[in-house]
């Protein structure tokens, strides 16, 4: 492993149990932070309604943490907007925020637009298909930020079970986070390897520097961040946390294709260009005792064309 992951990961990573919300009130109180959660939703009119009243009821009401929830509607053309507004959100559309510059498609415009629809100097975006969802994913992702000023942004990282029809793999979930996201990160952003949950869609961050960076419009919008944040900022200054398990709503086959085509376009249009891939892959596996990571050599070496070397043996005399 390189040794800037290594040192990343020893101080970087966090657990969500090492903060109470009480005690993160008192230090938001001190620094005079304020706090906005986002949610944003296409369709989710199942699972929105659980996640907004939890956070009122626990992060707002017993806890004056939180200090709005908006629900950023991208279009759904279920009871979403109903359902999360009963629940206790502000909920806006999508396409009456900034109407001037337009609607495109896709999650990442839905995150982009929240932070012209909310005020809090803090943002948590905390997507809206969670199965059981626990107020602590709100608590976790702040704990670093209103505890260690050197840290800007923090990642969400969990295990993911899989849900079939069959029954649950434990960590079979995160099918793209582990076919597309994590390999392009460490051959070409091989300092982002240690984020073991590139993809999640929890994630708190100072609007100061969210809104010096671009965001994809699509499912690209968290491999951008985390690209554009380490470059802004440095490695330093992203950290995350561990919050246990997370189920959501899986997609299909197809649908994944399109996320990871979105993905891929996103890496490709960053990539710095030049110079080899790297060749080690870090992958991360939930033992008895924690997280533990296993390195893997996924380099290829490139043999010539068999006629190239028939014919150069030939030139010797030593083609057999
Ligand atoms: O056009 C869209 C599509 C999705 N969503 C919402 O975005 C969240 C995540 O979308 P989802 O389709 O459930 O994504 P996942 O299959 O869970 O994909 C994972 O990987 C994606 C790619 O990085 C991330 O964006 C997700 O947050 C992450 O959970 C959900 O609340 C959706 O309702 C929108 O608001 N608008
Ligand atoms: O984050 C991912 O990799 C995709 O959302 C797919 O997740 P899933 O395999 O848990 O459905």
């Amino acid at each position: 492993m390189r040794p800037d992951v290594r040192r990343w990961l020893r101080s970087r990573t966090f657990t969500a149990e090492t903060w109470q919300a009480a005690d993160l009130v008192t230090a938001k109180g001190t620094r005079g932070s304020t706090v906005s959660v986002v949610l944003p939703a296409l369709d989710e009119e199942r699972t929105v309604g659980a996640i907004v009243e939890t956070i009122r009821r626990d992060l707002v009401e017993a806890c004056p943490l939180v200090d709005e929830i908006v629900v950023v509607d991208s279009g759904s053309s279920d009871r979403t907007a109903e359902v999360a507004a009963a629940a206790g959100a502000r909920v806006v559309s999508v396409d009456d925020v900034l109407p001037r510059h337009g609607s495109r498609p896709g999650k990442g415009e839905a995150l982009w637009k929240s932070l012209h629809a909310t005020t809090g100097e803090l943002i948590v975006f905390v997507d809206s298909d969670l199965v059981d969802f626990d107020p602590r994913f709100v608590v976790g992702l702040l704990g670093p930020l209103l505890t260690d000023p050197t840290i800007g942004y923090v990642k969400a990282l969990y295990d993911r079970p899989l849900t079939t029809t069959d029954g649950i793999v434990p960590s079979g979930g995160g099918r793209v986070t582990e076919l597309v996201a994590r390999p392009l990160l460490n051959a070409f952003w091989p300092e982002l390897a240690g984020f073991v949950q590139p993809l999640s869609g929890e994630y708190a961050g100072r609007r100061e520097l969210l809104e010096q960076v671009p965001f994809v419009s699509g499912y690209g919008v968290e491999l951008g961040l985390l690209v554009d944040l380490v470059a802004l900022a440095g490695l330093d200054a992203l950290a995350q946390v561990d919050l246990g398990t997370r189920k959501h709503t899986h997609q299909a086959d197809a649908a994944l294709g399109r996320m990871a085509g979105q993905i891929l376009q996103t890496a490709l249009a960053r990539w710095p260009g030049g110079g080899r891939p790297e060749s080690e892959l870090l992958q991360f596996l939930r033992t008895a005792d924690g997280l533990e990571s296993v390195t893997w050599d996924v380099g290829v070496v490139e043999r010539p064309p068999m006629r190239a070397v028939r014919a150069a043996d030939r030139r010797r005399g030593t083609w057999a």
